[in-house]
């Protein structure tokens, strides 16, 4: 791997974001822990400023509204032009018409590199009724990665599929990384700070193994978090912070849990 946590540190990029209004300081507080630089913005005629000093940008449609969805666009574009990584968090799409019709107007002006989600999210995307599988093919590792690649084919994207392991993919070759607390889940927005690491690995290197990286970051923090706070969320969440701040390489190599799937396997 030719990305690392001290490049990341060594490159402090900037990470722009269309961010949600509820979970705007756990995100941007876990991009600067980890390395990068933050930042959010109200105002959509500051996109294309904002881009011009980013290396990427994350665009979060947890709290979407007539603004963010233009914020969205033009900061998006101008990403583009410039070839920023986009990453999108498609945040609970299939719950509201806005939502999703404010993916599709997103993915057709804007080429997104990098969709992070939960699986009934990417499942929406991907056009697969996971809520109503049922439990016979609803949990199947198999399934799950068969979303994922489905996912990043459709719209030619890396995808980040976040649970209990978490799924990254380019649509061929894949990897599973099994590690994690559930007290993440417990508390909001560890989602949203899942984007902001990727973005922080993305904006020092864009590729796969970056994406790996940035979503390996999180769950090995939640693994540690866990050794000192295992059954006391808030507590756990806030030592997250803390091993965020201090994590190094040699930390992460050791707890790493990762299994590559090559694309011939699926
Ligand atoms: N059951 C679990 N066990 C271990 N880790 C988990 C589990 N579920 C999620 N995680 C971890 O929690 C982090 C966030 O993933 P999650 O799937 O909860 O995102 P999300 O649903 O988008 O969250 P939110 O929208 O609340 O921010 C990831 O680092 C993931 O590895
Ligand atoms: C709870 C919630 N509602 C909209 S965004 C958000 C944070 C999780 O993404
Ligand atoms: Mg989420």
């Amino acid at each position: 791997m030719t990305n690392s946590i001290a490049k990341i540190r060594k490159t402090n990029p900037i990470v722009l974001n269309v961010s949600n209004s509820v979970t705007q300081q756990h995100v941007a507080d876990a991009i600067n822990f980890i390395g990068a630089s933050p930042i959010m913005f109200d105002d959509e005629r500051e996109a294309s400023e904002l881009i011009n000093i980013s290396s990427a940008l994350v665009i979060n449609l947890g709290t979407t509204n007539r603004s963010s969805i233009q914020k969205s666009i033009l900061s998006g574009q101008a990403a583009n032009q410039k070839h920023i990584p986009v990453i999108v968090d498609p945040v609970a799409i299939a719950a509201s018409t806005i939502r999703t019709e404010h993916f599709d107007q997103l993915i057709k002006k804007v080429k997104i590199n990098v969709l992070r989600g939960n699986i009934a999210e990417v499942a929406a995307i991907a056009g697969v009724d996971w809520q109503n599988k049922g439990i016979d093919a609803g949990d199947g590792q198999g399934d799950r990665l068969a979303i994922a690649k489905k996912a990043a084919n459709q719209l030619k994207a890396l995808v980040v599929v976040s649970g209990q392991e978490d799924i990254v993919t380019d649509g061929a070759d894949s990897y599973l990384i099994s590690n994690g607390n559930q007290q993440l889940a417990t508390n909001v927005g560890s989602g949203d700070m899942l984007d902001g690491i990727i973005a922080a690995a993305l904006g020092t290197e864009q590729s796969l193994e970056s994406c790996v990286l940035g979503t390996a970051i999180l769950a090995i923090a939640g693994e540690i978090a866990a050794e000192r706070f295992p059954h006391q969320p808030y507590s756990f969440f806030n030592q997250v912070f803390d091993v965020l701040g201090l994590m190094d390489d040699s930390q992460y190599m050791r707890y790493l849990k990762i299994k590559k799937i090559p694309a011939q396997d699926l």
